[in-house]
């Protein structure tokens, strides 16, 4: 199978062209793929689908074989992979994914491949039912979950997929692996979560921490981004545009009216090949 890899604020992911494909058992496939030792290694794949209601359709599944339903990141390496091979070659791109369809904008530099990639995120979901937490109320803010005899207050939205925001000091007092794990898995959350943790530089700026659901530690998280912005500003601790500098590069979140988001950055292509079957332990 031929692949490409791409990264984007340190978020890594093998892309695939899946529009000829029939049936494939595309979950088996990211966990072979995604294999830091035994496959290529990766936080995710995507698969790249004919829709019938956008430009294209995108499929997304995390290095654990778990499908998710959106990925920030992960969507501005899908648009310059098919921008750049030509797949759909418009300034503005409609994708589809599980989380509803997307519409990107596309900045080219002087080679004509796509450079900055700007997302229309959509807004966020802030219901209790709908994030899903088994708290029922219209917004989760500033809520209490205790783990190990210690309380963290956190906020949980949804950005495309399930998010928990968690403002740190001093990051160095958090055992993120440890502490990420348990919140994923936590009964609050039916259907797990992703996990932020958030040190506010200033009004402007902000430093974050991610734990994945379904791939653990990572670089980054773009939809984590704009559930961090998104709750630090109904907080009022920070302001409409924020540089979000994950600790594998920068993305640009903005807020428009009602918490319109969009997210701001790039995409970098690492390699092509052929990826010839890989072992799953
Ligand atoms: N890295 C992503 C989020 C990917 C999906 C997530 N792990 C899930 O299944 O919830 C991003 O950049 O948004």
């Amino acid at each position: 199978m031929k692949f490409d890899k791409y990264v984007a604020a340190g978020n890594d992911f093998i892309l695939f062209n899946g529009i000829k494909d029939t049936e494939k058992n595309y979950n088996e496939l990211a966990l072979r793929v995604c294999n830091r030792h035994f496959g290529i290694g990766a936080d995710g794949i995507m698969v790249c689908k004919k829709s019938n209601i956008a430009d294209i359709k995108m499929l997304y599944y995390n290095s654990d074989g778990s499908k998710g339903e959106m990925c920030g990141n992960g969507i501005r390496s899908f648009t310059k992979y098919i921008y750049d091979y030509d797949i759909v070659r418009k300034k503005i791109i409609s994708i589809e994914t599980l989380a509803g369809i997307k519409y990107i904008t596309i900045e080219t530099d002087e080679s004509g491949k796509a450079n900055m990639i700007k997302v229309d995120m959509g807004e966020p979901i802030f219901e209790g039912s709908r994030v899903p937490v088994t708290i029922d109320k219209e917004k989760i803010i500033e809520e209490i979950i205790s783990i190990d005899g210690k309380d963290y207050k956190f906020s949980a939205l949804t950005v495309g997929v399930p998010h928990v925001v968690i403002f740190v000091e001093d990051i160095k007092s958090i055992d993120i692996n440890d502490l990420g794990k348990k919140i994923e898995n936590y009964s609050l959350f039916p259907k797990k979560t992703n996990v932020n943790f958030v040190k506010i530089i200033d009004y402007g700026n902000i430093n974050i921490y991610t734990w994945e659901r379904g791939a653990g530690r990572t670089l980054g998280c773009g939809t984590g981004s704009c559930a961090s912005v998104v709750v630090g500003n109904l907080l009022h601790k920070l302001g409409n545009k924020v540089n979000v500098n994950t600790e594998g590069g920068s993305l640009i979140v903005e807020l428009e009216d009602n918490y319109k988001i969009f997210m701001t950055g790039s995409a970098t292509h690492i390699a092509s090949g052929e990826f010839v079957n890989g072992l799953s332990k």
